[in-house]
């Protein structure tokens, strides 16, 4: 065997077949050798997806690892098959025979050594919090069966909390001592998710001292990686960002520490945190879509596509004012066709224009310089009318429903969001509006769709709208009440304090009083839409929570958090890796 720092080069055999086996700087390569030995097929693993280097023939699950034959050792690694269009990640194993022990325990070593030194920040210890009652109700088993043995295999130590209420996962990461963890993990949905997104925004700027509620600063970015096992109903998030919504192929994104910034748009009522949203700020139909299908949640997954029929008969459009920021037009724009894909340039780019000097100054410094150029780049403009749907993205949004999303040429991290207006229209163009979502044709591409790269929005009611908005609001509430209770409108003070003197946003799903009426109001939204006088307002979907408020100002955070993913790879270049088995070509 041959051995210096950085090159170690035996023969090994995997079953009958006799291999050479090279680890030289990045990657762990083996080639067939025939009987004369002349090179055939070589397979490549790059450490960095390695998962685990195992003594004897070792299996996944613990039980089985027993069979420790001495001059064996067991790879598993990242491997790719294909899910639809899609790469999914398996686990590939591949278990090596050395000539003697003592070679076998210098590869293990050299290996093990390599995934220390090329690989130093994976997850070592993480805290997951399983959501037992999203999606199809299958989180547990997904977890216990799936992605416990994986952590296991890789030797990621975990902490479980199986959630008993809504919110719990959000006050657990804002409250409690989490020294020691590399990361967060959900196993759920969008709204589990949503929970993390909030606890570890809120932490990461109690911790810095800044105030989530001013719109004009500039929050501080968060170290601790999100990761999300997806067992919801969308997973939009896991889909826009990994490309699948597979828990084996998140699972293996999180061993290896994959790491993907995303930008975070923040939604303000006044002077008041109301929300951070990644996936969809959304009014007018999506707004109304989410709203029915709170009544219909005993439906699982299904009741999107229900509530989705029932809100398009129902034809509606409504008024409003939208004031935006547009982004600088010259980096890229919503309709440039170029697809955001692992290791994208538009967000490469956009990282030394987010952070300036971000090495060299100090982080006071930089989040001032930030904030200028946030301040000082393009002019506000205004549009006002009757809209179907106002939407404000800051990724495609894409997920199952559909796989190109609702702005394809979103970009995940380029500090920037797409603001989409789909003016009032006949039914039949909203609804091809609505199917081009699941078709390669652009669903920009017609007369009554505009679309701009924004930094930032604002939308309040046409003038003597807010007026009718508030009949509206009493009329409603008579109608699905019997005029007993009078709502209390959210205000200010629904901005919970901790006992650290630290302020939160008021989450929806917080059984607050005020909170229950609006929630039962919003229930019967439907009940509304089909009495005589359509209402004037819609309401918003925040990331599929629905906002108190109609008003809102909004603005992008680029690259906020990181997620433990590294966004959608090029279909193109994994062709030849199609088996699951073990061994295949990998480069
Ligand atoms: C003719 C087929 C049209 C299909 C149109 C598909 C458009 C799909 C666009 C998906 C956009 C997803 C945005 C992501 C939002 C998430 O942060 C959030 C939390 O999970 N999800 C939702 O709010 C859940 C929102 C779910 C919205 C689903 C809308 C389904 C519409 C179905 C309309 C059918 C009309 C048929 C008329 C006969
Ligand atoms: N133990 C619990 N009991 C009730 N609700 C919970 C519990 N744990 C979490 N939740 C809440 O359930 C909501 C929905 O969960 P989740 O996002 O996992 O699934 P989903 O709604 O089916 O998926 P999606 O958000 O993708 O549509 C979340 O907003 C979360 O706050
Ligand atoms: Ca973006």
């Amino acid at each position: 065997m041959e051995t210096d720092s950085v090159k170690v080069d035996s023969s090994l055999w995997v079953g009958t077949k006799r291999y050479r086996a090279v680890l030289s700087g990045w990657y762990f390569n083996w080639t067939e050798l025939d009987k004369k030995n002349r090179e055939k097929k070589t397979i490549s693993v790059p450490i960095s997806e390695v998962v685990a280097v195992a003594e004897g023939k070792a299996e996944v699950q613990p039980q089985k690892r027993a069979e420790d034959t001495d001059r064996d050792f067991t790879l598993f690694y990242v491997n790719r098959t294909r899910g639809g269009k899609r790469a999914l990640w398996c686990l590939g194993r591949t278990e090596f025979c050395c000539p003697s022990r003592d070679l076998r325990d210098q590869w293990v070593t050299q290996l093990r050594t390599a995934l220390k030194t090329h690989c130093p920040s994976r997850p070592r210890r993480l805290l997951v919090f399983v959501n037992p009652y999203g999606g199809k109700k299958r989180a547990k088993q997904v977890y216990r069966s799936l992605v416990a043995p994986l952590f296991e295999l890789a030797g990621v130590s975990t902490h479980v909390v199986v959630t008993e209420r809504a919110n719990q996962a959000r006050d657990h990461i804002l409250k409690k001592d989490l020294t020691g963890f590399d990361g967060v993990i959900c196993v759920g949905g969008d709204g589990m998710f949503s929970e993390l997104l909030h606890g570890v925004i809120g932490r990461t700027q109690q911790e810095a001292g800044i105030s989530e509620h001013d719109p004009t600063v500039m929050l501080q970015s968060c170290d601790l990686h999100i990761g999300i096992i997806p067992a919801g109903s969308t997973d939009c998030v896991c889909f826009a960002t990994v490309g699948v919504n597979d828990p084996v192929t998140s699972a293996l994104h999180i061993i290896i520490g994959d790491s993907q910034p995303l930008d975070v748009c923040s939604v303000h009522h006044h002077n008041t945190l109301v929300r951070y949203s990644v996936s969809l700020v959304g009014y007018g139909f999506y707004g109304d879509v989410l709203a029915e299908s709170e009544r219909l949640r005993w439906m699982g997954p299904l009741r999107y596509d229900l509530s989705g029929c029932l809100v398009y008969l129902c034809n509606r459009s409504y008024e409003g004012v939208v004031q935006y920021l547009p982004a600088d037009p010259q980096l890229s724009s919503p309709r440039d066709n170029m697809r955001c894909l692992s290791g994208c340039r538009v967000c490469s780019e956009s990282t030394e224009m987010l952070f300036p000097h971000s090495d060299s100054c100090s982080s006071l410094y930089s989040r001032q310089l930030s904030q200028y150029s946030i301040g000082s780049e393009g002019e506000w403009m205004s549009v006002e009318g009757r809209y179907r749907c106002v939407s404000l993205t800051c990724m495609s949004s894409s997920c199952p429903r559909s796989p190109k999303g609702l702005s394809p040429a979103a970009h995940l991290a380029d500090g920037t969001g797409d603001l989409i207006l789909v003016q009032d229209t006949d039914p039949l163009g909203f609804l091809t509006y609505l199917h081009r979502h699941t078709t390669s044709k652009d669903q920009f591409d017609l007369p009554f769709v505009e679309v701009h790269r924004v930094k930032a929005v604002r939308f309040t009611l046409p003038p003597g709208e807010e007026d009718d908005y508030h009949d509206e609001e009493r009329e409603r509430q008579s109608i699905t009440e019997g005029a007993q209770g009078t709502p209390k409108m959210a205000c200010n003070s629904d901005v919970e304090s901790y006992g650290d003197g630290s302020q939160q946003y008021l989450a929806a799903e917080q059984e607050e009083p005020g909170m229950k009426d609006r929630r039962r109001k919003r229930r019967n939204f439907l009940c509304g839409l089909c009495c005589s006088k359509p209402p004037a307002v819609s309401v918003w979907n925040c990331d599929g929570e629905l906002l108190p408020y109609t008003e809102i100002f909004c603005k992008v955070h680029g690259q906020l958090v990181r997620l433990f993913a590294r966004g959608i790879e090029d279909e193109e270049g994994h062709e030849e890796n199609k088996s699951c088995k073990g061994r295949c070509v990998l480069h």
